[in-house]
């Protein structure tokens, strides 16, 4: 039997992170421990420059840690490099932006499938990417230009993106940070549909008081360190 289950989906262990600028060291990250478990959803929340995205990129291998160690389903993601990395995000981690990041000149349905592009797949490509985009809503536009969306149909466009390979985690850095107030609220639905559904452990770093109130596990951080992780009875 796997004991997939009983692994922290991410295991952070005496994490610092120090970047250098010219003659000046900034530790982003001072000695940070955080378990997350499998299926959780996690709001992380603090003060401009406590560590938040320095944070979920260690988690996503974009950043190594200066010191310390970080695991996600018991993967010691500071070991790896080159294709094992790319491999390791491939089957783990999708990443949602603030900035969206879709490439303007291909089609809302092309943005989705450009994960799995360079990849052999079980399943057919374009009808999993139809059914992502049916599950955010966008089916309709899936011959669309991204240039042609609302900001809120480019942040679905982007969760589908994250969720074509099937990952573990979904880590999003101020998803609705460019969006109204209501257009926001609908992306943390999805987002909340896509943990309910599939039990994919979310993480979300958000300065919105609103949706960190609701979420069942909150990550507060203040100056590179964790002050506090509250989970819901
Ligand atoms: N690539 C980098 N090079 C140098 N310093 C960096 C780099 N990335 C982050 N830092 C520094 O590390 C600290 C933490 O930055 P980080 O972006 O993780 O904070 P944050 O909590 O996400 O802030 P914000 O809410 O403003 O996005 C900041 O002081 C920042 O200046």
């Amino acid at each position: 039997m796997s004991n997939f289950n009983l692994l922290p989906a991410v295991k952070i262990k005496d994490v610092t992170k120090i970047y250098k600028n010219q003659k000046e060291e900034e530790a982003a990250l001072k000695s940070v421990y955080l378990e997350i478990w499998p299926g959780e959803f996690v709001t992380v929340q603090g003060p401009s420059g406590a560590g938040k995205t320095t944070l979920l990129n260690i988690i996503a291998g974009f950043e190594r840690p200066t010191r310390g160690e970080v695991e996600v389903f018991g993967i010691n993601v500071s070991s790896l490099k080159g294709k094992k990395l790319a491999d390791f995000r491939y089957s783990y981690i999708g990443f949602v932006f603030q900035q969206f990041h879709l490439i303007p000149s291909l089609t809302v349905i092309e943005n989705v499938i450009i994960p799995v592009l360079p990849r052999r797949t079980e399943f057919n490509k374009y009808e999993k990417a139809r059914l992502l985009l049916k599950e955010v809503g966008l089916l309709s536009k899936e011959n669309s230009l991204p240039g042609e969306l609302s900001g809120g149909e480019q942040q679905r466009v982007a969760i589908a993106r994250a969720l074509i390979s099937n990952p573990r985690i979904i880590l999003a850095d101020e998803p609705t940070g460019n969006l109204d107030t209501s257009t926001g609220e609908k992306i943390i639905e999805i987002l909340k549909f896509i943990n309910r559904e599939y039990k994919t452990t979310i993480i979300i770093v958000t300065h919105n008081e609103e949706i960190a109130k609701k979420s069942p596990t909150k990550v507060f951080m203040k100056d590179g360190r964790i002050l506090e992780v509250l989970r819901n009875a």
